[in-house]
């Protein structure tokens, strides 16, 4: 399969006011088109760095991201994000509708074609209903969800995801779990995923990467060899998952204690 997106030897270090950071040192990984990746790992150990500079917002200090065969130097036009704070990234002044067709209007597209697509990502979403109101009129998890139909509408090439759900309560978090592995099936997305919930990173992903502490590198990969069709009743008890979500747990504390990566033990990163 090809890959879609390629980090090569990327480091962040932040300077200024006489602090100097390395917040990542050195990461390297790919993820497939069409593939749903989770990265997780301890908390301050760079996720958010890491999506900034694969999102083209900040420059790395070193390395290389690639998506599509293309540099990325400044946002691309294919990718679009869903953030942790649902609250900030949709406009209160904007209706539901008005808020996912924002950034269609970026791509010299037809009024029609254009709502088209914010009626499909509504409907894709559950949504239909909602698009007349104010993002202020609905729940946490319905204003989430309208984030999720903004990237959808708007069909990017991959979708960047940091923490998404962490705002929300643990039923709708499953909800909108499942409706994230539904889209990515029925759309066949790329989407990188990043959470610090490690059975989130079990369950959503085919593929989770571990991060080390902070200066980051990656300290393992895990191929989630869990079939497809996954649901939050029978997946989560399966002994198979159980054992997964053990070995991403070790490794993260491992990670926490500062415990050195054991390269000899880790997959290839393909
Ligand atoms: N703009 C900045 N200037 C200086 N240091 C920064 C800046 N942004 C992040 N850092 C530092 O870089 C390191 C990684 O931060 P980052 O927010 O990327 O981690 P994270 O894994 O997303 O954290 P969390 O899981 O707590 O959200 C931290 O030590 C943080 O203090």
């Amino acid at each position: 399969m090809q890959a879609s997106l390629v980090v090569t030897g990327l480091r962040k270090v932040y300077e200024g006011s006489g602090r100097r950071v390395e917040a990542v040192r050195d990461l390297t990984f790919t993820v497939d088109t069409g593939e749903l990746v989770c990265l997780v790992g301890p908390s301050g150990c760079g996720k958010t760095t890491l999506l900034k500079c694969v999102g083209g917002l900040l420059a790395p200090t070193a390395g290389e991201v690639r998506l599509a065969g293309r540099p990325v130097s400044g946002p691309p036009p294919g990718m679009a994000f869903v953030f942790q704070e649902y609250g900030r990234s949709l406009f209160p002044w904007m209706r539901v509708g008005d808020n996912v067709e924002l950034p269609l209007k970026q791509k010299k597209l037809s009024r029609p074609r254009r709502r088209e697509l914010v009626a499909d990502a509504l409907a894709s979403v559950g949504l239909s209903d909602a698009a007349g109101a104010y993002p202020w009129q609905l729940s946490g998890g319905m204003q989430q969800r309208v984030a999720i139909a903004r990237a959808l509408a708007y069909e990017p090439e991959i979708l960047l995801m940091d923490e998404p759900f962490a705002a929300v309560d643990a039923q709708t978090r499953a909800d909108l779990e499942d409706l994230v592995r539904r889209l990515w099936r029925q759309r066949g997305m790329t989407i990188l995923f990043v959470t610090h919930d490690i059975d989130e990173a079990v369950y959503l992903g085919e593929r989770v990467l571990i991060l080390s502490a902070s200066p980051t590198v990656v300290r393992e990969q895990l191929k989630v060899d869990l079939p497809e069709e996954r649901d939050q009743l029978h997946t989560r008890v399966a002994p198979r998952f159980a054992e997964l979500r053990t070995q991403v747990y070790e490794q993260i504390q491992a990670a926490k204690r500062g415990e050195a990566v054991r390269r000899t033990d880790m997959p290839p990163l393909h």
